[in-house]
């Protein structure tokens, strides 16, 4: 009941906008102050008033951008548009925002296509008024990109979106600057036309006060106020002055009077003392109350008739797919990068080192059948640079200043005393046999060297073992077992020396495709919103809370398209290019990067929806890159960090997915296995919980 006394109360509402007791603040400042007023519908109302004294934040209370602060009364509803207290316009408002908010690579046509398209314009239809408006607004040839025009013809561009789909309110911030004169009166004259005899409502703001003469109800604003409003004619009559500009400038006076008596009688600030009355009589307008409670229900029928989601979120799909194809370098980076990140990794991470400085002191003669010889040949001359010195002194100088990585410095009997050594089984006598050592001085701070180092000469005696029957590693006629033996299980690896390279690459290509669609997700909402495009985007068509769905779904849709072409590119270059071995099948590793990609967008989604500058957009992805690769166990095993660390790391959306990715690929586990399925179900929940945050937040955010 109460629902049908209200819509009631919107039908039988005449008025192009009403505004009741709006304050606005930004910051900590009122930019508004205390506004009351009534545009009835048909006629140009024109807004004036110096630079910084609130005209835009008035348009955009007005589009729904900005929220007052709630009235004294604690009254709610204080602004109506069209006789409804919701931004929902659909088709009925055209709004031109000050700044150009157009994207600069789509042509004009493509550009009023995407706008008729977001209204549910047919095609034709848009055809006919693009045709319509270049003409009528003296714009370059239709096919020419936007970033090619100038400044004036660019907003001339953006007031033909406004006019476009011939809406009954149009709202338009400074429509007229910058435009030859000509042109001006003559869009004045259209303004004028089409107020007249489609009983259109315009709202719009102005610098130029003598231009004002034309509408048909003026307000002056000065410092948040508005100090009176009327008829331009009778408001010279009554302050009886020969210009608008005089008549301003009496207003100022006045106010300023006003508002140094209010201080020096050190009276309490009240906004509604200060507040003129702006409830306005239309006078120049023929409409009755009958005619127009008629009006207002045929428009509040047609602001309901909403778009059709799907004809604006081709619109969307549409902006963005020509934006990808007027800028193919930025596809390209999207492919090229991914492929280069990966190839570097290959060529730089985890491979064998080779080349390393060594120094090598022989205190024995050496001939074919000492030990160091056998040890010197053994070396593999590819991981080794040995250079030969005669002294410890001159290799330590050279090891000192970094010349060499290490010393192999071996004893004047070391080949005696080995044989008698390993003959006798005697280790233990150390005074005995003080010149059989074989000593290695090695730079400790370099531990992958020293990984390396140890590795080899471990390779070197273990060959020695087994060619003179020592052992210790392998067994001999003398022992049945060897002293030390790497066993492994049937079937389980396959015959490949496992390197640091292998351990990394599943979180790296994880890594590589989330931050991308981290990256590029964010950045390309972000930009939307620093040049204003966006703002318009919601303001046009659908109402607010379809709108973000639709924004959202048609970047997830593009992006989508984007990541599955990576996901083929990285896989391919992982894989076949640098031979990273894959025991299972490719299926899920595939899944997985989809499904971390999918995390990356929903994530750089969130970014977009709270940062609003491509440069904070920026740090924030930056930021979180290095704490992301090392807490999700990509450099280092999980294992390494503190167990508290651990218990909640393990949770993060890239964790598990990485731990699942080298099983798939090393091992060959399937879906079966337990951390395949947590990967796959905790970056889910991960991408869904970005994404509600970021439809919350889009719908919560007026700025
Ligand atoms: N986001 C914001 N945060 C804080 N203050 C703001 C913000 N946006 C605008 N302002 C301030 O609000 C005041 C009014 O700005 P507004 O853009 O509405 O002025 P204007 O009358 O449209 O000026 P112009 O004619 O130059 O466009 C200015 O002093 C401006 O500094």
């Amino acid at each position: 009941m109460e629902h049908a006394i209200n819509d009631l109360d919107e039908l039988a509402n005449p008025y192009a906008i009403e505004l009741i007791d709006v304050t606005v603040r930004l910051g900590n400042r009122d930019i508004l102050k205390s506004i009351h007023l009534t545009i009835e519908q048909g006629g140009i109302f024109a807004l004036l008033g110096p630079s910084g004294c609130g005209k835009t934040t008035l348009i955009r209370t007005l589009v729904g951008r900005l929220q007052p602060l709630n009235n004294h009364n604690g009254a709610r509803k204080q602004i109506s548009i069209l006789g409804k207290h919701t931004h929902a316009f659909g088709q009925m408002v055209g709004f031109m925002p000050q700044e150009m908010a157009l994207h600069s690579t789509n042509t004009i046509e493509e550009e009023l296509f995407f706008y008729g398209r977001l209204v549910n314009m047919s095609n034709k239809n848009i055809k006919q008024r693009c045709q319509f408006l270049i003409d009528f607004l003296e714009l370059p040839h239709k096919q020419k990109s936007i970033s090619t025009l100038s400044g004036g013809q660019q907003r001339r561009v953006s007031f033909a979106i406004a006019l476009l789909h011939e809406p009954k309110l149009l709202i338009l911030d400074e429509p007229t600057v910058g435009v030859d004169p000509i042109l001006r009166k003559k869009i004045w004259q259209h303004l004028t036309e089409i107020t007249m005899k489609n009983d259109v409502t315009a709202i719009l703001t102005t610098h130029y006060i003598e231009e004002a003469r034309q509408a048909n109800i003026i307000s002056f604003m000065r410092h948040g106020y508005l100090l009176e409003t009327g008829h331009p004619n009778d408001l010279i009559l009554k302050h009886e002055q020969q210009t608008l500009e005089a008549v301003f400038l009496e207003l100022c006076e006045d106010r300023h009077r006003l508002e140094i008596q209010c201080q020096t009688q050190e009276k309490v600030h009240d906004h509604k003392s200060l507040t003129i009355a702006n409830k306005i009589c239309h006078s120049c307008q023929s409409v009755t109350c009958s005619c127009c409670m008629k009006k207002s229900c045929c428009l509040t029928r047609r602001s309901c008739a909403r778009p059709s989601l799907g004809r604006s979120l081709c619109a969307l799909l549409i902006k963005d797919i020509l934006k990808f194809q007027r800028n193919p370098f930025m596809l390209i980076i999207q492919f090229l990068v991914p492929i280069l990140q990966i190839a570097l990794f290959c060529l730089c991470v985890g491979r064998k080192l080779s080349n390393i400085p060594f120094g090598f002191i022989s205190r024995e003669t050496i001939g074919s059948s000492s030990a160091s010889e056998l040890i010197l040949n053994k070396i593999d001359r590819n991981v080794f640079k040995i250079i030969e010195y005669k002294t410890i002194d001159e290799a330590q100088r050279l090891f000192d200043v970094g010349y060499l990585s290490g010393i192999i410095n071996i004893g004047e009997n070391f080949s005696r005393e080995l044989i008698e050594k390993t003959t006798h089984c005697s280790f233990s006598n150390v005074n005995k046999y003080n010149d059989s050592q074989f000593t290695m001085y090695m730079d400790q701070t370099n531990r992958q060297m020293v990984y390396t180092i140890a590795e080899e000469f471990i390779r070197i005696f273990k060959t020695i073992d087994t060619d003179y029957h020592l052992g210790f590693f392998t067994s001999t006629p003398m022992n049945q077992e060897s002293l030390f033996k790497l066993a492994q299980f049937h079937n389980n690896l396959p015959e490949i020396e496992y390197t640091f390279t292998h351990f990394m690459i599943p979180g790296i290509v994880l890594s590589v495709i989330f931050f991308f669609n981290v990256a590029l997700t964010a950045l390309s909402l972000v930009t939307e919103q620093s040049d204003g495009t966006q703002e318009r985007v919601w303001i046009t068509g659908a109402p607010k809370s379809v709108k973000a769905n639709e924004i959202i779904f048609s970047q997830l849709i593009i992006h989508s398209m984007i990541l599955i072409i990576q996901i083929v590119i990285v896989l391919f270059t992982s894989l076949y290019v640098f031979e990273i071995p894959s025991r299972g099948s490719l299926l899920y590793p595939s899944l997985l990067c989809v499904i971390q990609g999918f995390c990356g967008m929903t994530f750089g989604l969130v970014i977009s929806t709270i940062f609003t500058t491509e440069i904070n957009a920026h740090q924030v992805t930056m930021s979180i890159f290095y704490p992301v690769l090392l807490l999700s166990g990509i450099v280092w095993p999980l294992e390494g960090q503190p167990i508290w660390m651990r218990t909640i790391t393990e949770w993060l959306p890239m964790t598990k997915a990485i731990d699942a990715m080298r099983g798939i690929l090393l091992k060959g586990w399937g879906i079966q296995h337990l951390v395949v399925q947590q990967a796959f179900w905790i970056t889910s929940i991960w991408s869904m919980f970005f994404l509600i945050l970021t439809l919350f937040i889009f719908n919560c955010r007026r700025l």
